[in-house]
């Protein structure tokens, strides 16, 4: 059997990371104010569009602090985190939701974003997505961890040292799997599964695209953050 340990300097990345992750979160207010009153489905639409826009300055804060990434090329920085903002944000939104809403709260939150104009063939993929995260019950530092790993793909578009970017993500990988060890010893695939989720974030980031076209088709806005990052308008 294996003996699994967690070095000091691998301590002091995990510290980091997880640190930068519980810092950055977006305001509680805005996500209860989709718990509040019946809005109309544009009013949804505009609640999860201000959401968003405050998710990806969380995931920008915290990507600053993935320790190397400033060091990249600078428009290898912009490519990775325009890579992986969807990724980045939908792997965050399944944690946080899952977590973060009381039960009961979460059919309430179904139905608002049911009710936002989200087309249905894109809801089935983007629920399953979050069911198949919520039953991982993973803890904050395989969370913070795997959204780092997610931002430092190497195979985003535009990268040009993917070779760097391999560099830092490498650690990370190495790190989550002693982690998913020591924390789930009864549970030998869970890093596997966990790097599993990742390919299916994959997916969403299509389904993504395709309900990016729809919304502009039905003059939805959106606001100037979202469409620097997503490459709409
Ligand atoms: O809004 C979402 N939610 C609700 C949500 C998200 C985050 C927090 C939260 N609280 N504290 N910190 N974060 C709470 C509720 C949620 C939950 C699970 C999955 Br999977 C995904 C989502 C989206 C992500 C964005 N999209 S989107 O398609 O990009 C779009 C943009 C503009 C309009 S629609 C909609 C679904």
């Amino acid at each position: 059997k294996e003996k699994v340990e967690i070095t000091k300097e691998q301590q002091a990345l995990m510290k980091v990371i997880a640190d930068a992750y519980n810092r950055h979160q977006i305001p509680q207010d805005v996500a209860k104010k989709l718990l509040q009153d019946q809005y109309s489905a544009e009013e949804n639409f505009l609640l999860l569009t201000e959401m968003a826009t405050s998710q990806v300055q969380v995931l920008v804060e915290f990507t600053k602090n993935i320790p190397g990434f400033l060091s990249l090329n600078h428009e290898d920085q912009i490519a990775l985190l325009k890579g992986s903002a969807v990724e980045a944000m939908f792997l965050r939104s399944a944690q946080v939701f899952s977590k973060k809403m009381p039960n009961g709260h979460n059919e309430v939150l179904e139905d608002r974003i049911r009710r936002s104009g989200i087309s249905e063939e894109f809801m089935t993929p983007m629920f399953n997505f979050y069911k198949s995260i919520g039953v991982l019950h993973m803890v904050q530092e395989e969370q913070a961890l795997l959204t780092a790993i997610t931002i430092l793909t190497p195979d985003r578009p535009y990268v040009k040292d993917q070779q760097a970017v391999e560099r830092l993500q490498e650690p990370m990988l190495d790190l989550l799997r002693k982690l998913c060890v020591l924390q789930h010893p009864q549970k030998p695939q869970y890093f596997a599964c966990l790097l599993g989720r990742l390919t299916e974030l994959r997916t969403l980031n299509y389904y993504h695209a395709e309900m990016l076209t729809s919304w502009r088709m039905n003059d939805h806005k959106f606001t100037p953050l979202l469409c620097e990052i997503w490459d709409v308008e």
